[in-house]
């Protein structure tokens, strides 16, 4: 296993050529945030926006509206009910993040469901929350796509069925292989099982073991996805960054928020362009 360094953001975060455009940057599409969960969509969107992905969309309950114009007006926002513009929103996309703040109930199912049945091969998928919860209990097929799967390892335990305690490198790397894409393990030191190598991430800090913070790393991987063509590296550029920023706010801070590490990423991803 490969241990991650601030190299992997040079390899990845690219100075912007002058002759480009928003399109140029990437269009992710955010699902989720049902009428208890509005936060954990709104982070993800945020993270996405501040990451510098091109163009944003949210797709969410729509008691989350007001909110989500208020703190985020570059997002655009639909009502993930609405069948025909989560299809039409979703397979526009290059990158589609689900899950955060969605919840379990039918209506999420529902929702998690169109998304399978709309994203393509060529479109990166990020799987987080309660999406992985939902694929977990419901034994969900899952669709042909660039998968990233973003548990913690609780999350893990019900996906892959292994315990916590058993969550060894040599049984996750089967199960990544039985499901396909990248695994992103997250806990006090993030592990990454890509198809072409596994990495440890020894940046971050217990400072940012508060909620909401799993929601911003799947929006800054979805937000880093859409914009740089290494998709791996893209995935492992975006959880070094989370962890570092967060590292950088702990040396003052005795608990870091998700929204402070947000609004320090167009600042810290200057730093280290290439
Ligand atoms: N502001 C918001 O709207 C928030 C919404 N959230 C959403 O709430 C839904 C449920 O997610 P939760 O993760 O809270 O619930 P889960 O029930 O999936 O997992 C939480 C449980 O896992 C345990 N656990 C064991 N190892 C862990 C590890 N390494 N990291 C984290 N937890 C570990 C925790 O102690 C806890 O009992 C998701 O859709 C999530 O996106 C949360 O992100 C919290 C913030
Ligand atoms: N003690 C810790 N040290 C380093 N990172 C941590 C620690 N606790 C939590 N994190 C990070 O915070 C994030 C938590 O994700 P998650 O549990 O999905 O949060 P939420 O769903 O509330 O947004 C992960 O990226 C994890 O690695
Ligand atoms: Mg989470």
């Amino acid at each position: 296993m490969e241990t991650l360094t601030n190299e992997i953001l040079s390899q990845t975060i690219r100075i912007r050529p002058e002759e480009s455009h928003k399109g140029t940057y990437g269009r992710v599409c955010l699902v989720g945030g049902n009428d208890h969960f509005g936060g954990a969509i709104l982070m993800a969107t945020e993270a996405s926006v501040y990451s510098g992905a091109g163009l944003n969309t949210t797709l969410t309950d729509s008691s989350n509206f007001v909110s989500l114009h208020a703190r985020m007006p570059e997002a655009m926002v639909a009502d993930f009910t609405n069948h025909a513009e989560l299809t039409d929103l979703v397979s526009s996309a290059n990158t589609v993040v689900v899950g955060p703040g969605l919840g379990t109930t039918s209506q999420s199912l529902s929702v998690l469901q169109t998304v399978f049945d709309t994203v393509t091969p060529t479109q990166t998928l990020i799987i987080d929350g309660s999406a992985i919860t939902l694929v977990s209990e419901k034994s969900l097929k899952l669709p042909q796509a660039n998968l990233v799967f973003t548990p913690h390892q609780m999350e893990w335990q019900r996906l892959s069925g292994i315990k916590i305690a058993d969550q060894t490198d040599a049984a996750n790397e089967t199960v990544r292989q039985q499901l396909g894409g990248t695994v992103v393990l997250k806990s006090h030191q993030t592990k990454i099982y890509t198809p072409t190598g596994s990495y440890l991430n020894t940046a971050g800090t217990p400072a940012q073991a508060t909620g909401g913070m799993g929601d911003t790393l799947a929006g800054m991987i979805g937000g880093f996805t859409a914009q740089f063509e290494n998709q791996t590296n893209a995935v492992l550029a975006a959880v070094y960054a989370h962890s570092a920023i967060a590292d950088e706010l702990a040396k003052t801070q005795y608990v870091v928020l998700p929204t402070q590490i947000i609004h320090e990423l167009p600042r810290f991803m200057h730093d280290h362009q290439h």
